[in-house]
C-alpha cells in the first residue's frame, strides 16, 4: 500500500481452527470497522500534528469524532476549520471528508473548576469560554455522547522546553509534568468511567524519555518517561477496573506545531529540524516519516486488532530507537563500502 494511505487491514478467510483463535468470531475480526464509537481526541487544533492524524484514521474507519481544543487556540482552529483550511488534509479513502461532530474546550493544566487561577479566568484568550477543566470535559462529553470508546492524548507543554535540564526551575519542570504526563492520569481518572469495556485510551511519547536528545529539556523528557511509566500503571488499573486498554506511541520527529515551537533560535537549524534530518540520516528504514504511519499504528492500538495488547509503548520512528551509533557520524567515516 502507498505510504499514507490506510492499509487494507480485511482479512475474510476463517478457516483457522486451532485452539489459539476464537470459535464465537470469525476472522472478520480484522476488518477494522468502528462504526458506532465514540473517540475523543484531546489535542488537535491544526492539521499537522499526531492528534489530526490518528483522528482521520478514525474517521476513515468509521469512528464519531470528537475533540478537545486547548483555549488559547481554540478560535484560530474554529476559524481554519470554517475557511476550509483543513479540507485537503480531510479527505478519507471513501472520497468523503473527516468531519469533528463537537469541539470541546480543553485545559488540560486543570482538573476541576476550583483549579482555574484568576489569571486565567480574566486572561483574554479564555474570555467567553467555561467548562474546560477535564472533569466537567468528561461530565459535557457524557452528557451528549453517553459512553464514548476511544480516548487520545496527544497533547503536550513545556514552557522551559528551550533550556537543558540542569538549569530548568522547578515550576518549569514541574509545569511540564503537568501538562504532558499528569494530564494522561487526569484524564482517564475522569474518562474511563465513561468508557464502553474493551475501549482504549492511547497516548503520544518520544524516545527522549529513555535515550539523551539534547535540545529536548525543561523537563520534558522527565514527563516523558512518566507517561511511559504511567502507561503501565494505568494499563493494569484501568484494565482491571473498567476493562480498558492503555498504551503510549513513541513517535519520531514530525514538523508539527508543537514541535516546530521548541525552536533554536540563532542557530542554523531549529530543534524539529535537525531531529528529522538526524532520523532520516540514521534509522533503519530510510525514508521520511509522516503522520499518517502514526496515524495508522493509532488506529491498530485503538480497534479489535489489538485487544490484547496494553501497556505497551510502541515505536513509530523508522527504527530510531534500536540503533546504537549514528552512521553519520564523523568518526563512522570509512566504515562502510564505497
Ligand atoms: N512532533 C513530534 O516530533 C513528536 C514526536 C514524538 C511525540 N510527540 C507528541 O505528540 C503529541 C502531539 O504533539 P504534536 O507534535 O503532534 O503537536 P500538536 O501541536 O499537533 O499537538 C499538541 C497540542 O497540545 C495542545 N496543548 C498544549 N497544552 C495544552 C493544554 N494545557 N491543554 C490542552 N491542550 C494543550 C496544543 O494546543 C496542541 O494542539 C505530544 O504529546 C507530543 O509530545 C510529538
Amino acid at each position: 500500500f502507498q505510504l499514507g494511505a490506510r492499509p487494507n487491514l480485511s482479512h475474510r478467510s476463517s478457516k483457522i481452527t486451532s485452539k489459539n483463535t476464537q470459535t464465537t468470531t470469525s476472522l472478520d475480526a480484522y476488518n477494522v470497522d468502528l462504526k458506532g464509537k465514540v473517540a475523543f481526541i484531546a489535542g488537535v487544533a491544526d492539521s499537522t500534528g499526531y492528534g489530526w492524524a490518528i483522528a482521520k484514521q478514525l474517521a476513515d474507519a468509521g469512528a464519531t469524532i470528537i475533540v478537545g481544543t486547548w483555549p488559547p487556540v481554540l478560535k484560530i482552529f474554529q476559524m481554519g476549520l470554517r475557511k476550509g483550511d483543513f479540507e485537503d488534509d480531510s479527505v478519507l479513502t471513501n472520497g468523503g471528508k473527516m468531519e469533528i461532530e463537537k469541539i470541546y474546550p480543553l485545559d488540560a493544566v486543570f482538573d476541576k473548576p476550583e483549579d482555574v487561577p484568576e489569571s486565567i479566568l480574566t486572561n483574554k484568550r479564555y474570555a467567553g469560554l467555561d467548562g474546560y477543566t477535564i472533569s466537567e470535559v468528561a461530565a459535557q462529553v457524557e452528557a451528549d455522547y453517553g459512553k464514548i470508546d476511544i480516548l487520545v492524548h496527544s497533547l503536550a507543554n513545556g514552557p522551559e522546553v528551550t533550556k537543558p535540564l540542569l538549569e530548568t526551575s522547578r515550576s518549569g519542570y514541574l509545569a511540564a509534568s503537568s501538562a504532558s504526563a499528569y494530564s494522561y492520569v487526569s484524564l482517564l481518572q475522569n474518562f474511563a468511567p465513561i468508557m464502553n469495556p474493551g475501549g482504549s485510551a492511547l497516548s503520544l511519547t518520544y524516545i527522549a524519555s529513555e535515550r539523551v536528545i539534547p535540545g529536548y529539556g525543561g523537563g520534558m523528557s522527565s514527563a516523558k518517561s512518566q507517561l511511559e511509566s504511567d502507561t503501565r500503571t494505568l494499563a493494569y488499573e484501568a484494565g482491571r477496573k473498567y476493562g480498558i486498554r492503555v498504551n503510549t506511541v513513541s513517535a519520531g520527529p514530525l514538523k508539527s506545531r508543537a514541535a516546530s515551537a521548541i525552536g533554536g533560535k540563532g542557530k542554523k537549524k531549529t530543534f524539529i529540524e535537525y531531529a528529522i534530518d538526524y532520523s532520516r540520516a540514521n534509522a533503519p528504514m530510510d525514508q521520511d516519516l509522516y503522520s499518517e504511519d502514526v496515524g495508522n499504528a493509532g488506529l491498530y492500538l485503538c480497534s479489535p486488532m489489538a485487544r490484547a495488547v496494553t501497556g505497551v509503548t510502541m515505536y513509530v520512528d523508522n527504527g530510531l530507537n534500536c540503533m546504537g551509533m549514528a552512521l553519520d557520524a564523523k568518526s563512522m567515516e570509512g566504515s562502510t563500502e564505497e
